[in-house]
C-alpha cells in the first residue's frame, strides 16, 4: 500500500456488518471481514466490537505473535480523530494504570517497611518476655 488511509470513527462504524466489517485496534483500522470466518475465538466476538475499538478486547485475550502478523495484513490505514471524539481505548487505560501503578507501588514501599519493623519489634518483645520467663522459674 503505498499511501496511507485516514479514516474518522464514523466512516470505520459504518462497516459493522459480517459482510462488511473494520475494526480499530490501537489507532489502526483493519478489514477484518475475510477473516471473520476463520477466526478461531468465533465470528460473534469479532461482530462485537465491528465498527469499534477492539484494542481493549484484543488485548485482554492476549493474542499471540501471529495473531498479531494476521493483523498486519489486514491494514486499512489510520484512525482520524475529530476534537469531541472518545480518547484511544488502550492509551487511555496504559497511562491511568501505570501512573496508579507506580503511586500505589510507593505507599505499598512505605507499609511493607512498618510491617517489617512491626514484625521485628515483636519478635524482639517476645524474645525478651520468654527470657524472663525462663529466668523466673
Ligand atoms: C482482527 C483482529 C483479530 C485477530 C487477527 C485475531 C486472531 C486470533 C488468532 C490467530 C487466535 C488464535 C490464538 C492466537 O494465536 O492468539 C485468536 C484466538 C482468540 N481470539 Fe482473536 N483475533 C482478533 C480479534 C479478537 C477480538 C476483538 C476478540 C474479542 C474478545 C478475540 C477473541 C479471541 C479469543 C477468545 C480467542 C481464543 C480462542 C480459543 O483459544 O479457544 N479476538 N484470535
Amino acid at each position: 500500500m503505498s499511501e496511507t488511509k485516514e479514516l474518522t470513527l464514523t466512516e470505520v462504524a459504518a462497516h459493522n456488518t459480517k459482510k462488511d466489517l473494520y475494526m480499530i485496534i490501537h489507532e489502526k483500522v483493519y478489514d477484518v471481514t475475510s477473516f471473520v470466518d476463520e477466526h478461531p475465538g468465533g465470528e460473534e466476538v469479532l461482530l462485537d466490537v465491528g465498527g469499534q475499538d477492539g484494542s481493549e478486547a484484543f488485548e485482554d485475550v492476549g493474542h499471540s505473535d501471529e495473531a498479531r502478523e494476521i493483523l498486519d495484513g489486514l491494514l486499512v490505514g489510520n484512525v482520524k480523530r475529530m476534537p469531541g471524539d472518545p480518547a484511544p481505548k488502550a492509551q487511555a487505560s496504559t497511562s491511568s494504570s501505570s501512573a496508579s501503578a507506580s503511586s500505589s507501588s510507593g505507599s505499598l514501599g512505605v507499609g511493607l517497611y512498618a510491617i517489617v519493623l512491626l514484625g521485628g519489634l515483636i519478635a524482639y518483645g517476645a524474645f525478651h518476655y520468654v527470657n524472663s520467663q525462663q529466668q523466673s522459674q
